[in-house]
């Protein structure tokens, strides 16, 4: 079909610049038997060789809370909240050392970042994730992401980390979200009941038929087939391809970054930068206006780049850092649209001023640009 021609394939993989790699209990701690730091080594291995070529790698790992019981000499994952609190703060501090060690061998750094779902969900701490996160990639420091488990209550649950490693692919916009777990991929039903299910090789990350053979995980995590099928709805938002597939295979990350047939590909419906776009374009309302200078306007339609303080004339409405504002020429064309990194007041102190003075200015820098080109559609 020509339709599906230009979607993401495969192709997305080996073509990736960013990619989420999520990494789910069952795998990490080798069943219940304490964290594999044999399997942890290998994964960290592959992720360095992405690394040395260039990928931006960000981690989602699981597998707090079972390393956590493990620990603790727990044998069955605990209902109680307080429990499953408690044996994640113990979990954690394993997994990050363990990871920590490996990523030194290859004299690299990582950074841990746990998340609530507010975290997310509120446009101040949003961006503030998001410029932390993309800082430390720019760094080539590999964050490793978990839900804050020890904090968490059922109302500020991201629930699963499939479902995090889709919020994390959608606010880096990364071209992939690789989901590793301890089946080859999605089957047409579930081979723990079903020992003659077949693989599924790739399907369309919105289609219902997959959700429907998408069944429940172990004793283990959290999430199960079905939350990795919506996952990939998700990460499609923002134009990621899904890819499911076995961890315990030889070589997975590299195989699959090259290409290699392995696992389940769940393809986006639409191109990234339409989808990104109709993502941020259909997100939040327009809080105030910016009046940009001819010189500002050709930059942003011409080269897509940030939007500086210094090409800004003039500031209208009240707004508040993260708010998304609407850009317009001087003849009061419309120009753009985004998020801004200052609130209205500051926006206006900082209008017409060269981002090195940000600091004298305000006393403090959020970021050097108004709005980020992440952040920024043209309308
Ligand atoms: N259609 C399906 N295909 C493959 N696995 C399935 C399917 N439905 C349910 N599952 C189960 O999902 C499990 C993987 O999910 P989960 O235990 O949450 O792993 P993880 O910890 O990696 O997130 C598999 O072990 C498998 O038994
Ligand atoms: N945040 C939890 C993991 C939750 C989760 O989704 O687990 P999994 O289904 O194994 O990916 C932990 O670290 O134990």
């Amino acid at each position: 079909m020509e339709h599906r021609e230009q979607l993401p394939g495969r192709e997305a993989l080996s073509g990736a610049r960013r990619v989420v790699i999520k990494i789910g209990s069952a795998l990490l701690t080798n069943d219940g038997q304490g964290l594999d730091e044999a399997a942890i080594g290998g994964w960290v291995d592959q992720v360095a060789e992405l690394h040395r070529r260039g990928v931006e790698v960000v981690l989602v790992s699981s597998g707090a809370v079972a390393a956590g019981m493990v620990r603790l000499g727990w044998q069955a994952r605990p209902s109680a909240v307080h429990e499953l609190q408690a044996a994640a703060a113990v979990g954690q501090n394993g997994l990050t050392q363990c990871y920590e060690q490996h990523f030194a061998r290859h004299d690299m750094l990582t950074a841990q970042i746990l998340l609530t779902h507010d975290d997310l969900s509120n446009r101040k701490r949003y961006l503030n994730a998001l410029s932390a996160l993309r800082t430390l990639v720019e760094l080539r420091v590999v964050p490793v992401i978990n839900e804050n488990d020890t904090v968490v209550t059922d109302e500020i649950r991201f629930g699963d980390n499939d479902t995090l490693g889709a919020l994390v692919a959608n606010l880096l916009e990364a071209d992939a979200l690789v989901l590793l777990t301890d089946q080859e991929g999605l089957f047409d039903a579930d081979p723990r009941d079903n020992p003659k299910a077949s693989l599924i090789a790739e399907g369309q990350a919105d289609d219902p038929a997959l959700a429907a053979v998408a069944g429940g995980g172990g004793a283990l995590g959290r999430g199960g087939m079905s939350t990795k099928v919506r996952a990939a709805t998700l990460a499609a938002r923002s134009g990621a391809v899904t890819v499911i597939a076995s961890g315990r295979q030889p070589g997975v990350i590299t195989r699959l970054m090259a290409g290699e047939m392995l696992g389940t590909l769940l393809r986006p419906h639409q191109a990234p930068i339409a989808a990104r776009k109709r993502w941020l374009a259909g997100q939040l309302q327009v809080r105030g206006t910016l009046t940009l200078d001819a010189g500002a306007v050709n930059v942003l339609r011409e080269k897509g780049s940030s939007l500086l303080p210094v090409g800004v004339r003039q500031v209208e409405g009240s707004f508040k850092r993260g708010d998304m504002v609407l850009c317009i020429d001087e003849q009061g064309g419309r120009i753009a649209k985004g998020l801004c990194n200052y609130g209205a007041e500051e926006a206006r102190r900082l209008a017409g001023k060269p981002s090195h003075q940000i600091e004298a200015i305000l006393g403090f820098v959020e970021a050097p640009e108004l709005i980020h080109r992440d952040n920024l559609v043209i309308v």
